[in-house]
């Protein structure tokens, strides 16, 4: 079976109550490839809001949660906080939450087994800095990165995204040629098919993201490993309902 494209909006910190309500309708007036999962990525305080004006075709995800479910942890949300609200993704490992807030591999695999054992989807980011690239470490990175979820994530792939946003990329307008995207996703399978299993490897969806727009998303998703984006900044425009149609 085909894997199914699925595109993630990542809002980041932005949005206030008035820009949603017009990105949200924007969603719900655009006509959306009903063979697309779309996925929007929301700030924690507006989760329940975006929750219930939006259509449960859409998926909702937090962009980050902690490993324990509840106790003394000022200012973090838990993963059943998150479902409590009605949503139903988190994104975790975001290279912003690597580096600005210093989670390491081991931090986000056990975020992630805790949002896995929630019921939560979960979509999980890798990827490697310029300097990494430059040096000819990318794919030591990404697999070092994976290999830490691996455990996590156990018998639960079913429930994954892999996201690969090169640092570089991100809000940069630096896209990943098609070419250097696909590279890394086929080496990415290739690593899933030796260390996790065939059928893993065959059937995790893995998005590609780092400055996708409306004018790049048709030449990226026509990348035979490509099933996905996540959109940074492009996703709060009314040019993310292209890009979830970029595909078909
Ligand atoms: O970080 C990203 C999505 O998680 C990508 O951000 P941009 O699309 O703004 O480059």
């Amino acid at each position: 079976m085909g894997r199914k494209f699925v595109v993630g909006g990542n809002w980041k910190m932005n949005g206030d109550s008035n820009q949603i309500n017009e990105i949200i309708n924007n969603l719900k007036n655009g006509s959306l490839d009903p063979n697309a999962e779309v996925v929007i990525g929301v700030p924690a305080i507006y989760l329940a809001q975006v929750r219930s004006n939006t259509p449960k075709t859409i998926g909702v995800a937090a962009q980050n949660c902690w490993k324990a479910d509840k106790g003394a942890f000022t200012g973090e949300i838990s993963a059943p906080m998150i479902k409590d609200v009605g949503a139903e993704w988190v994104i975790l490992g975001h290279s912003e939450r690597r580096t600005i807030f210093g989670e390491s591999d081991s931090l986000v695999a056990e975020k992630v087994a805790n949002a896995l054992q929630h019921n939560l989807k979960v979509i999980a980011c890798i990827g490697e800095t310029l300097e990494e690239r430059e040096s000819g470490k990318t794919e030591e990175v990404v697999f070092r990165q994976t290999k830490a979820l691996v455990p996590a994530i156990g018998d639960k792939w079913n429930n994954v995204v892999l996201a690969y946003e090169p640092v570089w990329a991100i809000g940069t307008g630096k896209t990943a040629s098609p070419q250097q995207a696909q590279d890394v996703h086929a080496s990415l399978r290739k690593w899933l098919a030796e260390n996790v299993s065939a059928e893993v490897a065959q059937s995790v969806r893995i998005q590609y993201g780092g400055s996708v727009t409306a004018a790049n998303a048709k030449e990226l998703a026509a990348c035979e490993d490509i099933d996905g984006f996540l959109v940074g900044g492009a996703s709060l425009k009314p040019e993310f309902v292209n890009i979830i149609n970029a595909k078909h």
